[in-house]
């Protein structure tokens, strides 16, 4: 489909039995080479030992996206791991904007907790490039790695949590993200005792972006007509119905993200035309029940947790022109990870198990 964005095809990632509890863990730098997933032929703008631009060392190919290519680095006047984002300046003749509008936001974003640190960002001849912190496996990756293709409740909980203080960040910015997806997050790496990041989620990929305030606060005026913008699998309603989106379409992709993460798939997700996904996302959102007043279709929430259906309502009983119930959304996601706390290891840091072990207990 073509104004669908294609979903990220990577093979799962390596998982590492955790020796100790400083270096061998998932999220461990120990990790790292085994994700290079990729065969080194698949790179296309940077070669391995190339040192780019004198001072990054190419280590690997990490990641893939639709648009870049993710590099890891190594900055050898720091003696540092990093990622370098590449995307070529051309794409089918034209000028290739994605990376400079992810670079502005990004830049504006520096110092919020979800957000990677730059480290430098610019052009070449050929390629627009961010330098960034290294982050660990995406959540879509560590979600395929489960024996049941599920994470358990504390471990979502805690996900979902973070990505929605994170969209409250960005959208205080004045910026909607419009691709809120799983492989869209990362755990940070880091166990040195100058900085422990390993429980904290990034957002990533903010090559979609909108603004959707004007400089005085108030709302941008919808267009009329919006173009499709984000991944089919977890878009809005409105989006399917070309709606301008709102911070509102960011929240309902991370509750389709929460959906998924629990209870392993969404509905929809071997449907192949926007439509049929359509047709499913409003059977069970917009489910005429007995009093034929939209709402939830609690058959497609069998087996879930009664937290999800809490989260699912009120998300859905929002108003996509008003700012959303961010402390409301976290409450509900705290009573599906407690009595955890985001210091408590997650389940495949305890002890030493690895992610197709954990994924077998504490299902919701
Ligand atoms: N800083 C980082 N550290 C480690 N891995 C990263 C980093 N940034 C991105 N990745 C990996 O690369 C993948 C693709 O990154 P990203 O989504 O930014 O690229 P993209 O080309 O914009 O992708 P898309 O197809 O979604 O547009 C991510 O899912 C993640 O696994």
């Amino acid at each position: 489909m073509k104004e669908t964005k294609q979903e990220d095809p990577s093979p799962p990632v390596t998982t590492v039995k955790k020796e100790n509890s400083e270096d061998n863990g998932v999220f461990s730098k120990a990790v790292l080479p085994k994700m290079k997933k990729y065969d080194y032929e698949e790179a296309t703008q940077l070669s391995v030992n190339e040192k780019f631009l004198k001072r990054w060392l190419i280590d690997g190919l990490i990641g893939k996206g639709g648009y870049g290519e993710i590099y890891l680095g190594m900055d050898i006047i720091r003696n540092e791991e990093v990622a370098i984002k590449v995307e070529p300046k051309k794409r089918r003749g034209k000028l290739a904007k994605r990376m400079i509008l992810e670079q502005l936001v990004l830049l504006k974003m520096q110092g919020k907790t979800h957000v990677p640190t730059i480290y430098g960002s610019g052009y070449t001849e050929k390629i627009n490039f961010i330098v960034m912190q290294i982050l660990s496996v995406n959540i879509g990756d560590i979600k395929k790695k489960c024996n049941h293709k599920r994470l358990s409740a504390t471990s979502v909980g805690r996900i979902v949590h973070q990505l929605i203080s994170a969209l409250r960040d960005l959208h205080d910015f004045g910026y909607v993200h419009r691709d809120v997806k799983p492989a869209n997050m990362c755990f940070g790496i880091s166990s040195n005792a100058r900085e422990d990041n390993r429980h904290t989620v990034y957002l990533l990929d903010f090559g979609l972006v909108r603004r959707f305030k004007l400089p005085n606060g108030e709302r941008r005026p919808p267009r009329y007509r919006a173009g499709f913008r984000g991944t089919t699998r977890y878009v809005s309603l409105r989006v399917h119905r070309r709606i301008e989106q709102s911070p509102y379409d960011d929240i309902v992709s991370a509750m389709y993200t929460a959906y998924e993460l629990l209870c392993s798939e969404l509905p929809w997700k071997r449907l192949e035309r926007a439509e049929e996904v359509l047709q499913l996302k409003q059977s069970m959102t917009e489910f005429q029940g007995a009093d034929s007043k939209p709402g939830l279709n609690l058959e497609m929430f069998q087996g879930a947790s009664s937290v999800l259906v809490d989260f699912f309502n009120t998300v859905i009983g929002m108003d996509p022109e008003k700012d959303p119930c961010y402390d409301k959304l976290i409450e509900c996601m705290k009573i599906l990870y407690a009595p955890k706390t985001m210091e408590d290891p997650y389940d495949w840091e305890d002890q030493q198990k690895t992610l197709e072990e954990c994924s077998e207990e504490n299902l919701t």
